[in-house]
């Protein structure tokens, strides 16, 4: 048996709950971020490394996680994005053909700490009823006064910009050049999916980072307009709501995804907030207002758009909404040809429910 004296560990929360389990490996340490969980049965390495989490320590609520090990090819961006990790079964072993390395090594490799043997359910039932807080895991299990202090100077999620640390420094390109359509994607923290997405629909990309100006993406001369999914709060993103705003002035084909779509709605003036606790799984149900037709959806956020306000909005339609808590799930805009969506449809991981919503995006560009 590997490690069978592992470090004890901690998860401690900002309102001074512990939760105790066992150091995944050799590993000691700790690390801080906004605690949330995702509950998808499969997919943990491209949730690890989507961008979106970013700052987030993850509960997983599968029970067992590292069963399959990794790939290097089933990454969201190239490392692991997530401050820290929480699981119940650790699988130092995993079975899998296609797997090049153990989850442990991939974390060791992307420096991640995790702990393992926690009692998870009760953690998340905790969460869900106390909501979405800061949290800490170490292995300074004697330390706890000293942690508590730390964990009082981590930055609230509300509020938090975090598009900055996770996007590229300079532009580049993904897809064939030859390809029939060109489309400037703004990274406020874009996952490889998406672009594989658009670049299988013929379309050839630009990738800008977060705080470029209208004219940098029109100077690629596009086609159409992505906005990014991507971690932190979208309130404070003033440089990528001014390239909606002017993208949408201009009437130019847009199409947002998750903070993408917070963008969105606040370029139309609809205002954004912290939900009790998000969205994380890939079994989410939302409704397609248009077509009366239900899609299983991968989701993944932590805050959302105004109801109220976006139905007042004489330009704004709601054309999704999700079927657990009547959340809006998608706006489009009646007199634009600008659309955007909550949750995920690259699906990755998830259900392909959605991916209709990428020929949609091509269809608006062909018409244009
Ligand atoms: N996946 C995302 O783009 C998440 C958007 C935003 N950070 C939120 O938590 O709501």
């Amino acid at each position: 048996m590997k490690y069978q004296k592992r470090q004890k560990a901690i998860i401690l929360l900002a309102d001074g709950t512990i939760f105790y389990g066992k150091a995944v490996g050799n590993k000691q340490g700790t690390a801080f971020g906004e605690v949330c969980f995702n509950t998808g049965m499969t997919g943990y390495q491209e949730i690890f490394t989507d961008p979106s989490y970013f700052g987030q320590i993850m509960v997983t609520t599968n029970a067992h996680i590292g069963n399959y090990g990794t790939n290097a090819e089933e990454v969201e961006s190239d490392s692991v994005k997530i401050a820290g990790l929480v699981v119940k079964n650790f699988s130092y072993e995993y079975s899998r053909d296609a797997a090049d390395s153990s989850l442990e090594e991939f974390l060791d490799k992307n420096n991640l700490l995790a702990i393992s043997d926690v009692d998870t359910r009760a953690l998340v039932s905790y969460i869900r009823d106390n909501g979405a807080m800061n949290a800490v895991i170490s292995t300074e299990v004697d330390n706890i006064e000293g942690l508590k202090k730390q964990l009082a100077e981590v930055p609230n999620m509300e509020g938090l910009e975090l598009a900055s640390k996770v996007s590229t420094k300079e532009p580049y390109y993904f897809g064939d050049e030859n390809a029939t359509y060109k489309i400037a994607a703004l990274d406020i923290g874009i996952k490889k999916n998406i672009l594989r997405n658009l670049a299988k629909r013929d379309a050839y990309i630009k990738v800008f980072p977060y705080n470029s100006k209208f004219e940098d993406l029109e100077a690629f001369n596009p086609d159409g307009y992505f906005l990014s999914n991507g971690p932190g709060d979208p309130e404070p993103l003033a440089e990528a709501q001014e390239v909606a705003k002017e993208i949408i002035k201009r009437n130019l084909p847009l199409f947002g995804i998750c903070l993408g779509h917070q963008v969105i709605a606040l370029a139309n003036g609809v205002s954004t907030y912290k939900m009790h606790n998000g969205h994380r799984g890939i079994n989410h149900p939302v409704k397609n207002m248009v077509t009366g037709k239900g899609e299983v959806t991968s989701q993944n956020h932590g805050f959302a758009i105004n109801r109220e306000e976006t139905e007042a909005h004489e330009d704004l339609q709601i054309t999704h909404v999700h079927l657990n808590d009547n959340t809006v799930a998608g706006i489009a805009m009646k007199s634009k040809n600008v659309f955007s969506v909550q949750y995920h449809p690259e699906a990755s991981p998830g259900p392909h429910d959605s991916s209709y919503l990428f020929d949609q995006f091509i269809e608006n560009i062909k018409n244009k």
